[in-house]
């Protein structure tokens, strides 16, 4: 379906400057040439726990898009959902293979690694066995997943994960990559990931998708 310019205004993307799963959709949008509306959900203020965020989401987690009278929360939902009304720059190919690659890429980062480093997790962690214990826990599940991926992506890798154009795998991995090293992991282990990483560093889709680019960034506030 196509989509007039007037309909396209009304989305709303709720995040918070350094949320990884923000961070897929603002990359989303950005490669559709999506305009979006950004509303700041502070979650060091606990504002995603509150009741006007719930009915946004009701499992008080960011990202939640709001397009029209349309409301989504969960960032694999939003960017399926974008997938289909807003077909420009496709993110999955129609070949089934690289569909499918690209959709086990987005699941082991949505599944199999980023829940282990949610703060609700490491909170929790800490909370039980201490804090040295967050660190060490955060970088097995990453390397644990790193590893996995560059096993599926090396020799399959073009300019980006799955060929030439970013897509879905991508929107996935570059918020993943860049919060492993907010957690110490030596992406050198992973030549693939490291490569597709300076791919996602020379595109200004992902440049401008960035967490510091954003307006609720400690250094633009
Ligand atoms: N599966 C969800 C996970 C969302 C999620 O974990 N969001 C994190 C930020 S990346 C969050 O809101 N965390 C708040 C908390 O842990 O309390 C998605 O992909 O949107």
């Amino acid at each position: 379906m196509d989509v007039t310019t007037a309909e396209r205004a009304k989305l709303q993307l709720y995040s918070y400057w350094r949320s990884s799963c923000a961070h897929r959709v603002r990359i989303a949008l950005n490669l559709k040439g999506l305009e979006y509306e950004y509303k700041a959900v502070d979650l060091l203020k606990n504002e995603h726990m509150s009741l006007d965020f719930e009915k946004l989401n009701p499992i008080k987690y960011v990202p939640a898009l709001v397009d029209g009278d349309t409301v989504i929360g969960d960032s694999f939902a939003i960017l399926l959902y974008l997938e289909e009304k807003y077909p420009e720059h496709p993110l999955l190919p129609k070949d089934l293979k690289k569909k499918a690659l690209n959709l086990q890429v987005a699941s082991i980062v949505g599944s199999s690694i980023q829940p282990f480093q949610n703060t609700k997790i490491l909170n929790y962690i800490e909370e039980k066995f201490g804090s040295n214990e967050k660190l060490p826990w955060v970088q097995f599940y990453i390397n644990d997943g790193f590893e996995a991926l560059e096993k599926l992506l090396k020799g399959v890798a073009g300019k980006y994960a799955t060929g030439d154009e970013a897509q879905l795998a991508d929107v996935f991995l570059a918020p993943q990559i860049l919060s492993a090293s907010w957690f110490q992991v030596d992406l050198s282990r992973f030549p693939t990931l490291a490569l597709l990483n300076e791919a996602y560093d020379q595109s200004s889709a992902f440049q401008a998708a960035l967490p510091l680019q954003q307006p609720d960034a400690p250094s633009s506030s």
